[in-house]
């Protein structure tokens, strides 16, 4: 099956990254022990290349597990910056992040492709059944050193089905390992695992599950996506993909997982079991130690694994990781996708980074909104409620920013540019406090206001000519206040002078 390019094969997907000049291979002996999550960490934060490790503390004597870090952060090369999230999809190194959002949004109102049953796969190499394995004696790594456990489940993808079968779900949720056979996961109930475990639980059943890791790139990223309710991943994945992915069925339930992944633990979700879980190192940067609060177990009744087993691990914090550069964008991606769908002009979305996947920007059609005869408050409204109060895609966001034609929504120079000048404090915010609060948020769950609820705002930075369809200002520029041709005529003697290129 051609089910071996980077896109469809995470094994395949390591190796481009080493054809990339984008890996870095340490074979020296590394402690999962905070020494790998240090060289993760390092790695996102100056951008440097993705980590394969090894040689781990601790593996077993057959080498499982390896692991690979920062499997979608940023490269350095501004040239390539999100080159290795474009080869998740097998677009060019050189893809946007508009590119790159855009190609998963194609399958919004595409036609699913269903995933292909095959009969075996690499995932089936090897198999530890319950007795053969215990948990602590994996490389599991710690991440960061007040964190509650060893996070083994970072980047691996949650599979649940709804138990009348019609709904696989595909997504991320962390998860740590808790004693020889078991782990314990967030479940956040307003999160599709959340809500088919609520299924199963409420018919006094535990849930069935399986977690692939290093299952293919393009799966994980629609993993990381909040798509629709009932909307299964694996047609949205086949749908960008444009070909089946190959699965098959698990050894110890009805559940189906990718025929190539690194490593499968199949298992059941206990209905009423939990245990502490966290604190955890998170998206917004922060650890709040001792922090851990009672959670579901997840069982493992099974593993299964391929020849030289790689476990992918995200070490998030303080940007630039995989949930700024997959769960904040993709999430943006959805409430743009979301407002379109309910006429809302807006052209593009993004989560900038330096929010730490708290504000997500949108860029709005001017004429489209001139042509709505609709003003500033109402339009706030529109959006606010559309996001805030109906669509679990803005559960973790906090801050909706409206700006107009002339903002790169990619850099945040231009963001803050437009926030600070054209968006005034309170006269031009709705403020929400009867809506959904994302207590992971540090002023949220720790802070001095309710832990759940509210702390959200749609700012506009759009001027008043804006909502005319126009722009009665210039940018003092040398991209906006000057004729193009006199831009060209400067820039080709730029370095002629003695200026950088
Ligand atoms: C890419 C990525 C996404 C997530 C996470 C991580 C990475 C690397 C880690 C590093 C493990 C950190 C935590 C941080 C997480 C987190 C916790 C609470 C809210 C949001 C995120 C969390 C998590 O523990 N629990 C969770 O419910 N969702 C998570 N998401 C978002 C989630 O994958 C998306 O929302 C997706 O859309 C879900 O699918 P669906 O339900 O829509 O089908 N998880
Ligand atoms: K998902
Ligand atoms: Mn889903």
């Amino acid at each position: 099956s051609n089910q071996t390019e980077p896109h469809l094969n995470f094994r395949a997907f390591v190796e481009a990254l080493k054809q990339d000049n984008d890996l870095v291979e340490i074979n020296e002996e590394i402690d999962p022990h905070l020494e790998a999550g240090a060289v993760i960490r390092k790695a996102c934060e100056t951008d440097d290349k993705a980590q394969l490790f090894n040689n781990l503390k601790g593996a077993h004597p057959d080498g499982f597990f390896r692991i690979l870090g920062a499997p979608a952060s940023l490269r350095h090369d501004p040239k390539q910056q999100w080159g290795r999230i474009a080869r998740h999809l097998a677009l060019p190194p050189t893809a946007s992040m508009k590119d790159i959002l855009d190609k998963m949004l194609s399958a919004s109102h595409a036609k699913p492709i269903p995933p292909r049953i095959v009969e075996d796969g690499p995932v089936k190499e090897n198999k530890l059944r319950a007795g053969d394995f215990d948990l602590n004696t994996l490389p599991a790594p710690l991440l960061h050193q007040a964190d509650g456990g060893k996070f083994i489940q970072t980047m691996g993808m949650d599979i649940l089905q709804s138990p009348d079968g019609k709904w696989t779900n595909w997504s991320i949720s962390r998860a740590m390992v808790l004693d020889s056979n078991n782990l314990v996961g967030l479940i956040v109930p307003t999160q599709h695992i959340g809500l088919i475990h609520k299924m199963w639980s409420d018919q006094g059943k535990d849930t069935p599950y399986a977690i692939a890791f290093g299952a293919p790139p393009a799966a994980i990223m629609a993993a990381s996506m909040p798509i629709p309710d009932g909307v299964s991943e694996a047609g949205w994945t086949g749908a960008i993909s444009g070909q089946a992915l190959d699965v098959v069925k698990c050894e110890t339930n009805d559940l189906y997982v990718p025929a190539n992944a690194e490593i499968v633990f199949e298992g059941t979700i206990c209905a009423t079991r939990r245990e502490p879980e966290g604190p955890f190192g998170e998206m917004h940067g922060y650890v709040f130690p001792g922090d851990a609060k009672p959670e579901p177990v997840f069982k493992v009744n099974m593993i299964t694994y391929r020849h030289g087993a790689i476990l992918p691990v995200s070490s998030c914090g303080r940007i630039t990781d995989e949930t700024h550069t997959m769960l904040g964008a993709l999430c943006a991606a959805e409430i743009g996708q979301l407002c379109r769908d309910a006429d809302i002009p807006i052209s593009d979305a993004f989560s900038p980074f330096e929010t730490q996947v708290t504000w997500v920007v949108l860029k709005v059609d001017i004429k489209k909104l001139a042509s709505m005869s609709i003003g500033p408050q109402e339009f706030r409204q529109k959006v606010g409620d559309l996001i805030f109060l109906h669509n679990k895609a803005g559960n973790v966001i906090h801050r909706l920013m409206l700006v107009g034609p002339d903002i790169d929504i990619y850099n945040f120079k231009d963001v803050a540019y437009a926030f600070t000048t054209r968006c005034r404090p309170s006269h031009d915010e709705t403020f929400y406090e009867d809506c959904y609060g994302f207590n992971l948020i540090p002023y949220m769950g720790h802070g001095f206001g309710p832990h759940d609820r509210g702390g959200k705002v749609v700012s506009d930075a759009l001027m008043p000519s804006e909502y005319k369809g126009e722009q009665n200002f210039q940018q003092a520029s040398f991209l906006h206040s000057y004729p193009p041709e006199l831009q060209e005529s400067v820039n080709a003697r730029w370095s002629k002078w003695g200026f950088r290129d």
